[in-house]
């Protein structure tokens, strides 16, 4: 096959060659940088790809929230067949996860050496993120590059395919203006302080063996990136779940009870927020003790309009925890616009994961939540694609 070369572009350290066939509908295009050369290589564009961003710190909660919301979707989610042991991308029938720690620049040693944190964009190449979101979402395959957590090493790249949904998940999906732009949905998990630190020293301590003193160091360290670079991104989330310590209990410092926010944008295409009771009405609901059985200290739902970052946004919110996970079904119950297929399908959802962090509390329902306005919004963005033409041919 004939293969030459259109033109080249020098972009910070790297160097981009677009290169295409003379004789079929392929085009490949590969990039250099760093004497690594990344591929990306047309292959069929019948098909578009719904790109949805999650964004949020380290052991914040977007491993747990991807597996709800793959769930939705059916199917299990696994690393690409035959490939990196270490691969960080889950692929299951519909959707393909991609995590955004891939398109780190800089690897551990090289973080080290020039005194920057992951989270740093300097540290990130947000021009070949952009490209191969890009890519993807027009039904191109690409040479993704993987960052290997064990070895702290960029390895050698794997080859994506466009899924029918991409979730593009990490520090930064709403980070470049570019890749935004790409979304078709977006979601910032803001975990408190309080309980993002309840949360690490439950995992890294538990299950990583590190000390308490070395966790609050890295919590500590991170802060400041954290604060410049990850948390004013929440300003462009279509949805936000705010994780707060509950209210419930005065001065409480366990962490362990939750107050759980789910924030929807008002006039997002393809999603209409999920409201208790009365849509726009300001509701403040103590399930009855008889219907929902709740140990001290009980739980509390309230519901209203407001505006975030100037939006206007309805809000539903939960502050404490299920005792018994079946009798969700009174909460469901009460709940409009949840984009279930049927009665009970919420309920259904988290008994199914009843063993995932979460699922006793706001935390697991409103991804589960979510998770069924994903899919909602790509059908009807499906269900729009195959009608477009058809209107636009009798126009
Ligand atoms: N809803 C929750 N309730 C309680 N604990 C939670 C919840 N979500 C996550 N955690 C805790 O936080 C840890 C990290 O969760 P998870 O792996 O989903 O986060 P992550 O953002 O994908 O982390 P990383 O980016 O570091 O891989 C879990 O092991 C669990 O201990
Ligand atoms: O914030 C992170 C993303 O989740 C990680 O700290 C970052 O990716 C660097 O990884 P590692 O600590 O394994 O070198």
């Amino acid at each position: 096959m004939a293969v030459s070369t259109i033109y080249s572009t020098q972009a910070l350290n790297s160097t981009h060659f677009f290169t295409s066939s003379s004789s079929s509908k392929q085009v490949f295009f590969y990039r250099r940088q760093n004497n690594r050369r990344f591929n990306t290589i047309i292959t069929c564009a019948a098909q578009q790809t719904v790109v949805i961003g999650l964004a949020a710190d380290s052991g914040c909660g977007k491993s747990t929230f991807m597996r709800r919301l793959t769930s939705v979707f059916g199917g299990a989610a696994e690393p690409p067949k035959g490939g990196n042991p270490d691969s960080n991308t889950l692929i299951s029938d519909m959707t393909t996860v991609i995590c955004l720690d891939d398109y780190h620049s800089l690897d551990r040693t090289g973080r080290k050496e020039k005194g920057v944190t992951a989270l740093d964009p300097r540290a990130n190449d947000f021009d070949l993120m952009y490209e191969q979101v890009k890519a993807l979402k027009s039904g191109i395959a690409v040479e993704k590059p993987i960052y290997n957590h064990v070895t702290g090493l960029l390895d050698a790249p794997e080859l994506i395919q466009p899924p029918k949904i991409l979730v593009i998940e990490g520090l930064h999906p709403m980070f470049d203006e570019r890749v935004r732009d790409l979304l078709d949905f977006s979601i910032y998990l803001d975990i408190s302080n309080e309980v993002k630190f309840a949360w690490k020293i439950q995992r890294d301590m538990a299950e990583r063996g590190h000390s308490l003193e070395s966790i609050k160091a890295s919590i500590e360290a991170r802060k400041p990136d954290f604060e410049a670079f990850i948390d004013p991104q929440k300003q462009y989330a279509d949805a936000v779940i705010e994780v707060l310590p509950t209210q419930l209990i005065p001065d409480d410092n366990e962490g362990k009870v939750l107050r759980v926010r789910l924030i929807m944008k008002e006039g997002v295409k393809y999603f209409s927020p999920v409201y208790l009771f009365d849509e726009g009405s300001t509701i403040s609901w103590i399930p009855c003790g008889r219907k929902l059985t709740c140990s001290y200290p009980g739980i509390k739902f309230n519901y209203a309009p407001d505006s975030y970052f100037d939006h206007e946004v309805s809000v539903v919110e939960m502050d404490g925890q299920f005792d018994r996970l079946d009798e969700l079904i009174y909460v469901e119950s009460h709940l409009s616009n949840l984009s279930t297929k049927f009665y009970g399908e919420v309920t259904q959802q988290m008994l199914k994961h009843a063993d995932f962090p979460g699922s006793n509390n706001g935390t697991g329902l409103f991804q589960t939540i979510v998770g069924l306005k994903i899919r909602d919004l790509y059908e009807q963005l499906i269900a729009n694609k195959a009608t477009a033409p058809a209107e636009a041919a009798k126009a």
